[in-house]
């Protein structure tokens, strides 16, 4: 038995729900330039739950389901209140999600229909959670979601702030969650999906994937690329800043993937997003500092930039506090995982790999005394 560092290139199930085949990315089939372009968040979930773009009719009912699961129990936030005020944000959402089951009836439900259910309860309750957390630890009263919300988008700056966000904020928030929605087996899908093979359920699946998001080497990694551009501050400070990195082997944040060697086909839309934005609020700093770093690091490394690296200079141009990008992500990502888990209990079986095993030859007991 031969172990493959970090599973590379290891094929560890059959999945219809995305796909990356030459650097092309496509949910369902539909390629992600088009989705991108032309699709809202709430179609594009019901793509990934169901295996086809919603009619109006289904897409109007779903929407009415977000907005009628949106409110998160009561006994939530009050937790939420007793988090410590520097709780890492996305150890706040881990631990949240996991309480929600305690307060759903039919959290341990494994039919279908149920598991339907609860991906649509989790997908309208994340953004009330995140919007909660980051006003009670401004020590601000959450914001009730609207009942009538247009969209996932647009509730979740309105919890946030309290004001009806912009259309310019709605429609960019709206693509940035579109692009992040699925990315066949990442870590934390693969998390969810090692977690509910066991037939645990899909509050512990979508509660290991937050904890395998959090990490930088995966979505915590937009996260660090906005500490980054605030440590290098301005654009004179780039190259040196760069060059001191790279002659010292440390990782660039928001650059290279796993799979993506040729560029992540995402990038070009939140680049242009960054820009556009960027040109919108009169600060276009972070855009063109991306820019720099990106000319440097691609031309010296040949590392291409992922999805995290525009997305950093995206949700800043909003004015979403950095410690909630991963958490975004999340927010996004949970259309995603929850579509994989259910495409695992349909076709399910234990997920269980084998270890090389490295440690010492067989010992003998020695006993205590011995030692
Ligand atoms: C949503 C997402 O999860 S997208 C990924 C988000 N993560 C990041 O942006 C963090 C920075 N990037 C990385 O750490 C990596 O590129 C990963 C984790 C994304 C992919 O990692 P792997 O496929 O395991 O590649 P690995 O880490 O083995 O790197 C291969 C080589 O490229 C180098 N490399 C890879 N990424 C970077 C980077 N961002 N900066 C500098 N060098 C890098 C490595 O140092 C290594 O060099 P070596 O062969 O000389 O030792
Ligand atoms: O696929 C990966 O390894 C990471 C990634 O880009 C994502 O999850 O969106």
């Amino acid at each position: 038995m031969t172990a493959t560092k970090g599973l590379e290139g290891i094929v560890a199930t059959t999945s219809s729900v995305s796909s990356i085949v030459d650097g092309v990315l496509t949910y369902r089939g539909y390629d992600i330039d088009d989705l991108a372009e032309n699709a809202s968040f709430e179609e594009v979930a019901y793509l990934l739950w169901f295996g086809k773009l919603p009619n109006a009719s289904e897409l109007e009912q779903l929407k009415k389901d977000l907005n009628a699961n949106a409110s998160v129990p009561d006994a939530v936030i009050q937790q939420l209140k007793l988090y410590p005020k520097n709780t890492n944000s996305m150890a706040a959402l881990r631990t949240a999600v996991s309480s929600l089951a305690l307060y759903d009836e039919e959290a341990n439900d494994m039919s279908r229909e149920s598991n339907v259910r609860k991906a649509i309860k989790l997908q309208a309750q994340l953004p009330a959670i995140v919007a909660a957390f980051a006003r009670i630890r401004e020590g601000k009263e959450p914001v009730a979601p609207k009942a009538d919300a247009g969209s996932i988008a647009e509730n979740f700056l309105y919890m946030l702030t309290g004001e009806q966000p912009n259309k310019i904020a709605i429609e960019a928030l709206e693509k940035a969650l579109v692009l992040h929605a699925d990315h066949e087996l990442n870590a934390s899908t693969f998390a969810a999906r090692v977690t509910v093979a066991t037939l645990s359920d899909i509050y512990s699946g979508v509660t290991s994937a937050i904890g395998a998001l959090k990490g930088p080497l995966h979505g915590g990694a937009n996260e660090a690329v906005m500490a980054m551009l605030e440590e290098i501050g301005t654009i004179d400070n780039v190259e040196s800043y760069v060059q001191n990195k790279l002659a010292n082997k440390e990782k660039l944040m928001g650059f290279g993937h796993r799979v993506y060697k040729n560029g992540d086909p995402r990038a070009k839309h939140l680049q242009k997003m960054s820009q556009e934005l960027g040109k919108i609020t009169g600060n276009l700093n972070w855009y063109e500092m991306s820019i720099k770093i990106e000319d440097i690091v691609t031309g010296q490394k040949g590392l291409k930039p992922n999805v995290d690296f525009y997305s950093a200079s995206v949700y800043t141009s909003l004015e979403i506090p950095r410690d909630l990008f991963t958490p975004i992500f999340a927010i996004s990502r949970t259309s995603g995982w929850t579509a994989h888990i259910l495409e695992q209990y349909e076709n399910n079986r234990l997920i269980r790999p084998r270890a090389e095993y490295t440690g010492p030859a067989t010992q003998k007991y020695v006993p205590i005394e011995k030692r």
